[in-house]
Order: C-alpha cells, then structure tokens, then sequence
C-alpha cells in the first residue's frame, strides 16, 4: 500500500544558521497512530510546520496522499489537519460557528451535516450553541480537534495533545483519538509524555537534535530495545557479593536485601537457571522474586543519552 504521507530528505536550517531538520526520511501509513517523540527543541514542530505549508523546508520533500505539499500546497494541505497546543482565537464565537468557521478556511462548501457528526463524535454537540470561553479545558482542547477535522481531512497532526491536562481528561483524549483512527483518520503525534506513546502508537519514531534516529514498530521496539529485570528479595541481607557471582553482572540493591539481574528476553539463554544454581552454590537464599520488562521511557531516555 502507498504511504499516505512521504517525506524524503527533508532539512530545515532557519536564517539564524540553525540547522533544525537534518535530512529526514518518513512513511505514515494510512490508519495508524505515529508518534513522533523528542526532547525540548528535537525539530517535531519544524517538521510538523513545513508537513502544513507553514514554515519552507530548505531541501527534500512532503507528499500528503500524492500532492506536494509546496507544488500542489492547496490539495496537500485539504487532506491534512492540524491540531496546535493552544486554542488561540475565537474565544467569544458559539462551538458550531468556530468549527464551521475552520470548514470555510479550506474553501469547502458548508456541511452541517458534517459539522453535526464531528461534534458528536467528540461529545461536543451539546455544547454546540456555548460560546467557546465558556467551556473546560478538556472541552476546549475537543474544539481544537473539531476544526481540525471540519474540513474532513485524511491525515490529523496532534502537537502534544495533551500537554498540562489532567490525568483523566489524558485517558479521555486517547479514547478520542483512537475513535478518529477507527473512523479511518491517521494520526501523527507529538508528545512529551512517552507514557502517551507506549499507550496509543503503532509506530514510534525518536527524533533528536533534527535528526530521526529511530522508527519502529512500537512493540518491536520495546521487544527489541526492552531489557528484563528478575529481582530476588534475599532471606538474609547480604554486604557484598560473592566474588564467585561476578560473571552474572548482579547488582546489590535495597541495603543488600535485593539482588538485581538484567538480562536479555530475546536472547538464546537469559542465564536465570545457572544464576539461580550459582546462587544456592553460594548459600544465598530468597524468599521472593519478580520480573519487570523496561519501559519505553527507559528505551527513549537511553537512546538520546547514547547521542549526546
Ligand atoms: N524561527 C526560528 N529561527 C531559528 N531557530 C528556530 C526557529 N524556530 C525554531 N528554531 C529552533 O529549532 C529547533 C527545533 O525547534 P522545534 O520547535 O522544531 O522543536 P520541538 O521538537 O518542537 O521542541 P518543543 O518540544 O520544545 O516544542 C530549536 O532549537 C529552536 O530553537
């Protein structure tokens, strides 16, 4: 199947000489969760700008379901929308009059049935005659996600959807999020939050320092990328480790009452039975123990480490 949105070797180096985008290569397929994680100042609002026509690439292109997006700007930029971090305007307009508003911007004729099936699909319709002012923050941030969608477009950017909300209204969000996606929407995010990637994204990318370093499947990521942690709570605390263990790589934790071993769970042996072995050889005793699998924060935080 053909991407639905290819970027190929796109840079960005601002007037200032800054280079923010270094030849970057990207697929989107049609009807996944992309998340594009990065630290403070990775490039993911630059790449987002140029994808929306709003900040020009100084090389490479974007094509979004087969128009440029800088030759054919007007078609590119009907199939996407664009979700940003504020809600910036129409503060004292109605729901229904600011989201019909965002239809007309793309020069489509109005369709309030249309209008009608987003406000229901994100649990606005209610509110449609409420002045935009009036409303929580949970359902301002659903009017943001309205307009972008009011002109029916095929590709949805969310920049950091939910930045500064509530735990429950992060839940609420992905539940929306995932609806759009069912609905036939695909969906590019940015996000601080990894937690938010691990939990929504089919695929992840890292970006850092303008260059992507990384995309994956995101459980073949953290498959690949993910270590293991078998944890033994000991019967009696221990000062050191025996010499005899140093090969096992243990480290001693919790003023020596837990043994820590990190192993490999797609590797041919992880080493437990020989450690276990190695272990009662040594006298050592315990009386519980659990797995722990790494979290794709762990993954990300020691990619962009290793690049620094
Ligand atoms: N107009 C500009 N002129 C010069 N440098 C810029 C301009 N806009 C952004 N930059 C720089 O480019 C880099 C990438 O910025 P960008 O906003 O794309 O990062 P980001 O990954 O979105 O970061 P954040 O998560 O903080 O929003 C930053 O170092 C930023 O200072």
């Amino acid at each position: 199947m053909a991407p639905i949105l290819k970027i190929s070797g796109l840079s960005k180096v601002y007037d200032s000489g800054f280079t923010a985008l270094k030849s970057v290569d990207l697929e989107i397929d049609k009807g996944e969760i992309f998340a594009l994680l990065g630290p403070n100042g990775a490039g993911k609002t630059t790449l987002i700008s140029i994808i929306c026509g709003l900040v020009s690439p100084s090389g490479g292109t974007v094509v979004a379901d087969g128009h440029d997006v800088i030759r054919d700007y007007r078609a590119a930029r009907a199939m996407i929308g664009l979700v940003p971090q504020e809600l910036t305007t129409d503060s004292f307009e109605t729901v229904w009059a600011t989201v019909s508003f965002s239809r007309g911007l793309f020069g489509k004729p109005k369709n309030p049935a249309h209008i009608e099936k987003v406000l229901k699909a994100l649990s606005l319709y209610d509110k449609r005659d409420s002045k935009v002012m009036t409303l929580s923050g949970g359902m301002k941030r659903r009017v943001l996600i309205a307009k972008a969608l009011a002109h029916e477009p095929e590709i949805l950017f969310l920049d950091e959807p939910t930045a500064g909300v509530d735990v429950e209204l992060r839940r609420d969000m992905w539940n929306v999020v995932r609806e759009l996606r069912d609905g036939g929407v695909t969906i590019i995010l940015t996000t601080h939050y990894i937690e938010e990637a691990e939990e929504m994204a089919d695929r992840v990318g890292i970006i850092n320092k303008g260059e992507l370093m990384l995309v994956e499947d995101k459980a073949e990521l953290m498959r690949k990328l993910g270590r293991k942690q078998l944890r033994l709570t000991l019967h009696e605390p221990l000062g050191a480790l025996p010499e005899a263990l140093a090969d096992h790589g243990l480290e001693l934790g919790k003023d020596g009452t837990e043994i820590v071993y990190t192993y490999d769970s797609q590797g041919e042996r992880t080493g437990i039975t020989t450690l276990l072995s190695d272990l009662s050889q040594n006298g050592i005793r315990f009386k519980d123990l659990d797995t722990s699998q790494s979290t794709l924060e762990e993954i990300f935080v020691n990619l962009v480490r290793n690049q620094q």
